[in-house]
């Protein structure tokens, strides 16, 4: 069994007890289930820099990144050193992160937030609304077509972003449908953890020019997305290369500086 389909087993307990304990009615009662949502589709669109900044402290591939970084800090620095959005990990066992820190993040700034998840359920969607998610993401890796259909529509219908994660050619081709927003390119493949930036050259011709496209994972220099703007990539997920730094804000906001 690969990491990934161990993450999607454990994930499957995780949302049916999840269910058991908190009902669909109390995640509807949430303030934030009512918010306006920021549309990190649009702010990519507007920018020139296109960063996407991620906290994450730990990873199944690189165990700690960052255990003690406050994720109020982060966000507060993420947004002054100018990114477009912020990803927010939320799965516990593998990640080390949690819908409360999407909330703190929430909290603290004014940034189009993600949640990022293994989502495999409508539940999750519901949850990111009530936590103060404006995009979230799908992996196409992890459903089927038809799974991605539904999660996408109902993630609309709620007046969320999203973000369809795609590692290869089949699953490009499997998921394009008018329900998504943004197509992002793993450079990291889930299985086997190798980062290649071939990933998004390669299959950024076949992504049809109504989503914004999104590269995602290994990103940690400056050429490498000058690169990628070449491919019509006007998205950036970058997480461990601010995240290892001791303050990832002001990190992200070098970064930037350099890019401008
Ligand atoms: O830390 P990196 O290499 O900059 O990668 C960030 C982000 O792309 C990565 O965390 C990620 C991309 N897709 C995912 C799906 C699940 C968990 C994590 C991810």
């Amino acid at each position: 069994m690969d990491i990934l389909e161990k993450i999607t087993r454990d994930k499957r307990k995780e949302v049916d007890l999840k269910k058991s304990l908190i009902p669909i009615s109390q995640l509807k009662a949430s303030v934030l289930f009512e918010r306006e949502t920021f549309s990190l589709a649009k702010a990519l669109r507007n920018s020139t820099t296109g960063i996407i900044a991620e906290y994450k402290r730990r990873s199944p591939s690189k165990k700690s990144i960052n255990q003690d970084a406050n994720v109020g800090q982060v966000a507060q620095g993420y947004l002054k050193g100018g990114v477009c959005g912020m990803s927010v990990l939320t799965d516990i066992k593998y990640f080390g992160g949690s819908l409360e820190d999407l909330l703190l993040a929430r909290a603290s700034v004014t940034l189009p937030l993600l949640r990022k998840e293994f989502i495999i359920d409508e539940y999750q969607i519901l949850e990111a609304k009530a936590h103060g998610a404006d995009v979230i993401l799908l992996i196409a890796a992890i459903l089927t077509r038809n799974e991605i259909k539904t999660l996408s529509v109902l993630a609309k219908s709620l007046g969320l972003n999203v973000l369809l994660e795609v590692h290869n050619e089949e699953e490009l081709h499997k998921s394009v449908m008018p329900s998504l927003d943004m197509l992002g390119v793993n450079n990291r493949d889930l299985k086997t953890f190798e980062v290649s930036l071939d990933t998004s050259k390669h299959l950024s011709s076949l992504i049809p020019d109504d989503f914004v496209k999104v590269s995602e994972s290994g990103i940690s220099s400056i050429e490498a997305i000058k690169e990628l703007k070449q491919y019509g990539y006007q998205g950036f997920l970058i997480g461990e290369n601010f995240m290892k730094s001791e303050n990832p804000g002001e990190s992200a906001f070098e970064f930037i500086q350099k890019l401008k």
